[in-house]
């Protein structure tokens, strides 16, 4: 039996679904791996299967003569932790999870919309802090986002479930930045750059991937270019925002709020950005249900099956 490395606490339908083709080893540890430990996973194991925060750089390939482990199994869509050029350099092929994320991190881009737009998290605080003075009809205004504009940054699958739910729920106009063109079964007009999307949309969404190609793409260029009404939301990754600029256009009122499920050094978030009451700030929670989670580790799992049933694993991506 093929010895496999879980390097995290998973859901117990996926560990399950693990021990039926492998000979498990479940790290209990939360914390991602240390460079000593990817190293000895690599050594150790024929599979692993890693996630966000286990940093495979080309560090750890580096000193990996034919290792033992022939596949890293990432859990999760995103694997920009992982570099999978490097590891296809010491023969180790790399698989992901798209699709399973999908619905889940659209929903909760809808909700960082929502709650920035509609200013929900500093209401939340205000009521809990028992400062509501009571309705008021000039209370606490926010964007009306029916009829409005949305500007995405990644057309992908994540793109156009935004897209899907922003258009069909709240009527809005899409517009979106991609590498190429997205037909969609609505009008969704692509843009040519980054700063004519910042200009005209009133909500902006980033969905690419993270990675050196999207290392801070989004700057303050097009935080200059958004409109002073205008809302910012990132589920990508929060590399592809310089969040420095961030800040500076935040404190400097470049738009009117911005809601974040990822962050430049997670888990550090800036306080700078706590101490803004139009910053709504989510702990990366896209996936986090169990059933998505559960997909997840089971798409992964199967990945691990293919490829040491000498099948080409369903998602390899290099
Ligand atoms: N917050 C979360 O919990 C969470 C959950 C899932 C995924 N994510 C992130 O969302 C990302 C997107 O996931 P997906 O499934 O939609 O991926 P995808 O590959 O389907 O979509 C990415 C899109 O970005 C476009 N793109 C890539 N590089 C680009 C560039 N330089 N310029 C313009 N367009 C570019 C691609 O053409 C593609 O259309 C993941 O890579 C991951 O980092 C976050
Ligand atoms: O990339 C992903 O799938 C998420 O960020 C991890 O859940």
């Amino acid at each position: 039996m093929k010895r496999v490395l879980l390097t995290r606490p998973l859901p117990d339908r996926v560990v399950e679904a693990a021990r039926t083709h492998f000979e498990v080893e479940l790290r209990d540890d939360p914390a991602p791996l240390k460079l000593g430990q990817m190293r000895g996973a690599l050594a150790l194991y024929d599979g692993v299967l890693p996630t966000l925060g286990d940093m495979f750089s080309a560090e750890v390939f580096a000193d990996a003569e034919n290792p033992r482990c022939k596949i890293l199994a990432n859990f999760g869509v995103g694997y920009n932790h992982i570099d999978a050029a490097a590891a296809r350099g010491a023969g180790i092929s790399v698989t992901n999870t798209p699709g399973a994320v999908t619905d889940a991190t659209a929903d909760i881009a809808m909700t960082l919309i929502l709650m920035s737009a509609r200013r929900a998290g500093e209401g939340e605080r205000m009521v809990r802090a028992g400062k509501w003075p009571g309705w008021n009809p000039t209370q606490m205004l926010g964007l009306h986002v029916s009829g409005k504009t949305v500007g995405i940054i990644g057309m992908g699958r994540i793109g156009q479930a935004i897209a899907q739910r922003c258009h069909y729920g709240f009527g809005m106009d899409v517009i979106y930045y991609n590498r190429s063109p997205k037909p969609m079964e609505f009008p969704a007009r692509q843009v040519e750059s980054l700063e004519a999307l910042a200009a005209q949309a009133d909500i902006v969404v980033v969905a690419v991937p993270g990675g050196a190609e999207t290392h801070h793409i989004v700057g303050s260029s097009v935080f200059e270019a958004m409109k002073p009404s205008g809302h910012f939301v990132n589920i990508a990754r929060g590399d592809v925002v310089n969040e420095a600029a961030l800040i500076a256009a935040l404190q400097a009122g470049a738009f009117a709020g911005a809601g974040l499920d990822v962050y430049e050094k997670e888990p550090i978030v800036p306080e700078a950005l706590k101490a803004m009451e139009n910053v709504t700030l989510l702990p990366h929670l896209g996936t986090a249900a169990l059933e998505v989670r559960e997909a997840m580790g089971l798409m992964a799992v199967e990945n691990l099956r293919a490829f040491f049933a000498g099948e080409i694993p369903p998602n390899l991506v290099n």
